[in-house]
């Protein structure tokens, strides 16, 4: 068995430096005014801008009247059941409607502006995205899949169990990998045979060989994904073998699966860079990413597996591929290292992507990528696409409870995000 030893080697990746960070959000224009369109109180309240007063001046310009939803939003000082769905239902809604209309029937924002300006600012950045988003939950695999301690067996089934009343369509349960690799999912038989009759929510896992495949099968599993790399070295340590060897093995999963009508999942991983290898490139990606989608894969998750994109990297490493799979096809799955994951998203949507995966409580991260941090919450991707009016039928405030529970499992705070990976010497 082969693991990474090198820390992300993020001296070769895109990367922004703290001097970079605190340069750009301590410049004086704090945000746009027109920015503070559905932000709830998570802008009004944890924006604080420091080295300048410009926000706090602005913010008080704001009255209740102007931010009808302020009112409606999570309030973090009550703790336990903070944001009944009700509440983010109203506040939903009224952001939605206000967004295009009253809100900005007086034009207070700025003496030149008018409601067309506002429409038309807004059409611009908003066109592209989809109306309706899907949501693949990966928290139960990719997030306890790189947890220290190994969860008990019954604690993943019930955070499965209050995933699904969130309205989740699809939870990706658990992995039918080898348990000298990953023991945290050792459990992955009794997991899927307590979980897979829950109606209506599909379980895909991930199936590394026919070996996989099979105990997958048995064990009740109706959907399963395989992983490929777009890096040789990340292939080498993840799956121990090249990536071309390991499209052949998925290769015989998915005829084996074919074969029962089983719909099979394509992850590419390492779509930004390789903790190894730095840098990799769009071509790379695509070249992965139509394979899997030839031999049969319903559809493509991208992975940023140590999070170390922006957009300025996504959007072209996106373009390459959605000239070889359609766009329809293909999902985005971001980890948070440097904080980017939701603009990634944004970025993505805005390129007509509508099936975005995340993890709750921001769980997540490869045992085989050293130092990378956990993936993007659930609940993060949720509140900006209620922001945006996109639907995705999930209830935030249960989603938020089922953080809470892993994180108190986990002796984290509630309301904690991004676990982060440890990785593996
Ligand atoms: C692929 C292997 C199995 C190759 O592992 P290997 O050691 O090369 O396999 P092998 O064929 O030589 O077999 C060695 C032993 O493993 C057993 N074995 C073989 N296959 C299985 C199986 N399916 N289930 C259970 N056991 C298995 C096999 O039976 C044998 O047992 P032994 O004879 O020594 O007792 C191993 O490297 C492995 O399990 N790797 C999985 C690593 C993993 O799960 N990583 C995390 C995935 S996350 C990710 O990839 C990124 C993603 C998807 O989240 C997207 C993103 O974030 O970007």
């Amino acid at each position: 068995m082969s693991s990474l030893e090198e820390p992300l080697g993020l001296d070769k990746l895109p990367s922004m430096s703290t001097i970079d960070r605190i340069q750009r959000f301590s410049s004086g224009a704090c945000c746009s005014r027109v920015d503070n369109l559905g932000m709830g109180n998570r802008w009004l309240e944890g924006r604080s801008c420091s080295t300048s007063n410009t926000c706090n001046e602005d913010y008080e310009e704001y009255t209740e009247e102007t931010f009808p939803w302020k009112r409606q939003t999570r309030d973090l000082s009550q703790g336990g059941d903070y944001f009944n769905q009700n509440t983010a239902n109203k506040g939903r809604s009224s952001m939605k409607f206000s967004m295009i209309d009253d809100s900005f029937s007086d034009c207070q924002y700025s003496p030149t502006c008018n409601n067309k300006d506002i429409q038309d600012l807004t059409t611009k950045f908003l066109k592209g995205i989809p109306t309706f988003v899907k949501i693949v939950e990966v928290g139960p695999r990719d997030g306890l899949q790189n947890e220290n301690n190994i969860v008990p067996t019954a604690v993943k089934i019930e955070l499965i169990h209050r995933l699904a009343s969130c309205g989740l369509s699809v939870i990706e349960a658990t992995s039918f990998v080898s348990p000298k690799w990953v023991p945290q999912l050792g459990d992955a038989k009794d997991v899927m045979q307590a979980v897979h009759n829950l109606g209506g929510i599909r379980f895909p896992v991930l199936t590394p060989n026919l070996k996989g495949f099979e105990a997958a099968m048995a064990a009740g599993a109706r959907e399963v994904a395989v992983f490929a790399s777009a890096s040789e070295s990340f292939s080498k340590s993840n799956i121990n073998c090249s990536v071309e060897d390991s499209l052949a093995r998925y290769r015989a999963v998915t005829r084996a699966a074919k074969e029962l009508s089983i719909p099979v999942r394509g992850y590419v991983s390492c779509v930004v860079g390789c903790p190894v290898e730095g840098p990799i490139s769009p071509s790379k990606v695509a070249y992965v990413a139509k394979e899997l989608y030839n031999m049969g894969c319903f559809e493509i998750s991208l992975g940023d597996t140590i999070g170390v994109g922006t957009p300025g990297t996504v959007v072209p490493m996106l373009a390459a591929v959605m000239a070889v799979v359609p766009k329809v096809k293909l999902a985005v799955h971001f980890h948070d290292t440097y904080g980017q994951s939701l603009a990634n998203i944004l970025v993505s949507l805005q390129m007509g992507i509508s099936i975005v995966d995340s993890s709750v409580a921001g769980l997540g991260g490869c045992p085989y990528a050293k130092g990378a941090s956990g993936n993007v919450a659930t609940e993060d991707v949720v509140y900006m696409l209620n922001g945006l009016g996109v639907k995705t039928n999930i209830d935030l405030g249960k989603l938020m409870l089922a953080g809470d529970f892993i994180n108190n499992h986990l002796g984290r705070p509630s309301g904690s995000k991004t676990a982060i990976a440890l990785g593996r010497a």
